[in-house]
């Protein structure tokens, strides 16, 4: 499903990260500087590789020898940060919106309703994000991500800025968002825990 091989530059950090992984929930870990995000970023088509090829489901995104450097906002791709990065100024409903496209062809798209049911925050809908917990922001993020209709759901770890009981709330939601939307997913963490109980393989980058 996910195809990578490429080299990666970002000021002085250069190294070559080649990924194939045929589960459909991959977890990439490592130590913090291990280049991660880089990863993340250069499959969104935020970072460009030096040189290499990336695909997803057969899909090529990028292939430095074909020309080929699909722009990001052509990539759909569905990117949870580790703070939610909800506009304060708006409300849910309005923030879930954002950005939001309808069915594309034959792919099938994820509803306002649907969406706000598998997440349960249909009455959070009216609230600004500052009067949401790190974990209800969290779950408006997904929703979000889910309404740009992505064909990959990517968190940079998505936990990381939230209390241990803020964690243990959200970790059923991504799991039921694992399981019912069926999407690849990339799920960075620097912790044991939510890998193992979230992805299906785990890429150590060294
Ligand atoms: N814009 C940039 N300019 C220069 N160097 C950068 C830039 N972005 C990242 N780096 C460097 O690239 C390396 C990899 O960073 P990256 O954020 O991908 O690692 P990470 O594994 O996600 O780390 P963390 O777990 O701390 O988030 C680091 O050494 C970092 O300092």
């Amino acid at each position: 499903m996910l195809d990578i091989d490429v080299q990666l530059r970002r000021g002085r950090f250069e190294r070559h990260v080649r990924i194939a992984e045929d589960a459909r929930v991959l977890a990439l870990t490592g130590p913090s500087g291990a280049g991660k995000t880089s990863v993340l970023n250069a499959i969104a088509g935020l970072v460009r590789p030096v040189s290499g090829r990336i695909a997803i489901d057969g899909r090529t995104l990028f292939d430095s020898a074909a020309r080929i450097d699909v722009p990001t906002h052509r990539r759909r791709i569905g990117y949870v940060f580790q703070d939610a990065r909800l506009f304060p100024h708006r409300d849910v409903r309005a923030n879930l919106l954002y950005g939001r496209h309808g069915a594309r062809g034959d792919v099938a798209s994820f509803e306002l309703d649907a969406v706000v049911d598998l997440l349960g925050i249909g009455h959070l809908l009216q609230r600004r994000p500052a009067n949401l917990s790190g974990g209800e922001a969290q779950r408006v993020a997904i929703g979000r991500a889910l309404l740009s209709q992505p064909a990959i759901l990517m968190f940079d770890e998505p936990l990381s800025s939230l209390d241990q009981a803020r964690r243990e709330e959200l970790i059923p939601w991504l799991q039921r968002v694992r399981d019912e939307v069926r999407l690849p997913m990339v799920y960075v963490s620097h912790t044991e825990d939510d890998v193992r109980r979230i992805a299906h393989a785990v890429h150590v980058l060294a």
